[in-house]
Formats: structure tokens, C-alpha cells, sequence
């Protein structure tokens, strides 16, 4: 699904990537971890294709960047960054931001069909959005935005979902309730890379945990070779704890001395 090989991206002299390979396998559902500034939302927009490595290949969904159309492999890749909010319309009804999924749309000008329309309000109602529908876009609380997204994305029945920290802002309720929103939606996808700052979040549905540090992917795997205290403190420089609790991981930060 996803293959980088040694990618390289400077810029002005800094080497902001350092030689990351990472593959994903369908089937697989990876989190990548790593502090603030270490790359993570640069190595997103390589797998997107909105930047291209200094040297190095990236292989998305077996189309090899440079060779192809990014637009097309694009259709295929369910995107949930940070910025898509700002830029949809907030007067707009839920269900129609959920119709712009298909073709990633920002806003719909035509005629939407009664059968497209049954879809998105079908994917509203999977998230637990049903009764929201008709509501204008912007009167959501920040959770039911999130879910609405996710609503949005699966509209184009994509084969990998990106997130770049989806419920960051989001309380604990909101964020649990956008986590069992993934977990069974996850079903409908072939692979899933979730970008987080918080481990508690890794819950059931993800298989595999890449950590990186400073440009760099410094421990990659199934998910328990990976929690580990000691690749969490490699990578956070901060010693802590890892108990795992129903299949998902808990920190505890351990007081030096
Ligand atoms: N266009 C650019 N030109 C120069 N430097 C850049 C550019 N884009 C990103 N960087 C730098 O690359 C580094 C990695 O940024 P990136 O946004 O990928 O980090 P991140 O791991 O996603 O961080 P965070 O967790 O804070 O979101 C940062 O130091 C950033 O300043």
C-alpha cells in the first residue's frame, strides 16, 4: 500500500527527512509517533503527493510517484489533515460537505441526486450523525466536525486513510466517540496511517507503530515491539512507563533520580 525507500528531503540546507523507508502492507493499520518537528506531517504530504523527496521513491497503492498522476492515486486516499476544516463553508449542511467527499470537493454546485444524497446520509449515520444532517456545517461541536469528516472521506470508498491528528482539540468523550467511529469504518479500508501525539489513542484497531526522531524512523513494527519504555524514551527523551490495558497502551512518565 505504502512504500518509501530512503527518502531524503532537504531544504535550505537542513535534511528535514533523513533516509526513511516505511512500508505498509494492506490490512495493516499504522500510527506514526514522534516529537514535535521530527517529519511526520512532511512524510504525509510525501504519501499524498503534495512534496516531492530529494531523493529517494515513494510507492502508493503500487503507482510509483513521478511516474503517474498523483490526482488519480489522490482519489484513492481517504485524507483527514488539519486544514480541510477551515476551508469547507460553514453555512453548508452537514450532509452536503459529506456529498463534496466524493470528489473532494470543497462545495457543490449541481444537482445532487436523491441516491447520492441517501449515500451521505448513510455515512452520517454510521458516525452517529443522522440527526445532524440538516444542520449547518459550522454549528457542529469540534468531535461532530471530526466525525462529519470521516463521514466525508468514506464517501469515496478510498483504500488508505490518512490522518494527521484527528482528535487533537477533541474532549475525552468526543475523542472516544470519534475512535469507535474509526474502529468500524476501519473495516472498509485496506490500510490506515494516523498521526498522534497521544499514545492513548492507539486503540484495538491499529496493528503497527512507526517512531521517528529528528527526520528520522528510528523503530518501526507490530505495535507491541514497538511501545516499549525504552523506544519511547529514545524518541521523547522522556522516561516512562507502558501498561496495556484491553489491547490498547496507557503512559505513566517515571520521575528521574
Ligand atoms: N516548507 C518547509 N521549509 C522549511 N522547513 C520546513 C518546511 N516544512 C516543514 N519544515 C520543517 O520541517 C520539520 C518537520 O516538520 P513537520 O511539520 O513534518 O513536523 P511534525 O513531526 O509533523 O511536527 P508536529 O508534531 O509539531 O506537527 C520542522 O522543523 C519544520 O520547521
Amino acid at each position: 500500500m505504502i512504500e518509501l525507500k530512503n527518502i531524503v528531503w532537504r531544504r535550505e540546507e537542513r535534511e528535514i527527512l533523513r533516509g526513511v523507508d516505511l512500508t505498509v502492507k494492506a490490512g495493516e493499520r499504522w500510527v506514526l509517533l514522534g516529537r514535535n518537528g521530527c517529519g511526520k506531517s512532511t512524510l504525509l504530504e510525501m504519501i499524498t503527493g503534495y512534496l516531492f523527496p530529494t531523493s529517494g521513491t515513494v510507492d502508493i497503492l503500487g503507482n510509483r510517484y513521478g511516474r503517474v498522476d498523483v490526482r488519480e492515486v489522490r482519489k484513492k486516499i481517504g485524507n483527514i489533515g488539519p486544514s480541510l476544516i477551515e476551508k469547507l463553508i460553514p453555512r453548508d449542511p452537514v450532509w452536503e460537505i459529506v456529498v463534496g467527499g466524493m470528489n473532494a470537493y470543497l462545495r457543490i454546485y449541481e444537482e445532487i441526486s436523491e441516491e447520492i444524497k441517501a449515500r451521505a446520509l448513510a455515512e452520517l449515520d454510521r458516525v452517529g450523525l443522522g440527526s445532524r444532517a440538516g444542520q449547518p456545517f459550522g454549528t457542529l461541536s469540534q468531535g461532530e466536525r471530526k466525525k462529519a469528516l470521516l463521514a466525508r472521506t468514506m464517501m469515496a470508498d478510498p483504500q488508505l486513510l490518512i490522518m494527521d491528528e484527528p482528535c487533537a482539540g477533541l474532549d475525552l468523550f468526543e475523542r472516544e466517540k470519534f475512535l469507535d467511529s474509526l474502529e468500524s469504518l476501519s473495516k472498509r479500508v485496506e490500510g490506515i496511517l494516523y498521526v498522534t501525539h497521544h499514545i492513548e489513542e492507539i486503540v484495538p484497531l491499529f496493528t503497527h507503530v512507526a517512531l521517528m526522531a529528528e527526520g528520522r524512523i528510528i523503530a518501526a513494527g507490530p505495535k507491541r515491539e514497538v511501545l516499549t519504555a525504552e523506544l519511547l524514551r529514545d524518541a521523547y527523551e522522556v522516561p516512562v512507563n507502558v501498561r496495556w490495558v484491553e489491547d490498547r497502551p496507557w503512559i505513566t512518565v517515571e520521575k528521574e533520580g
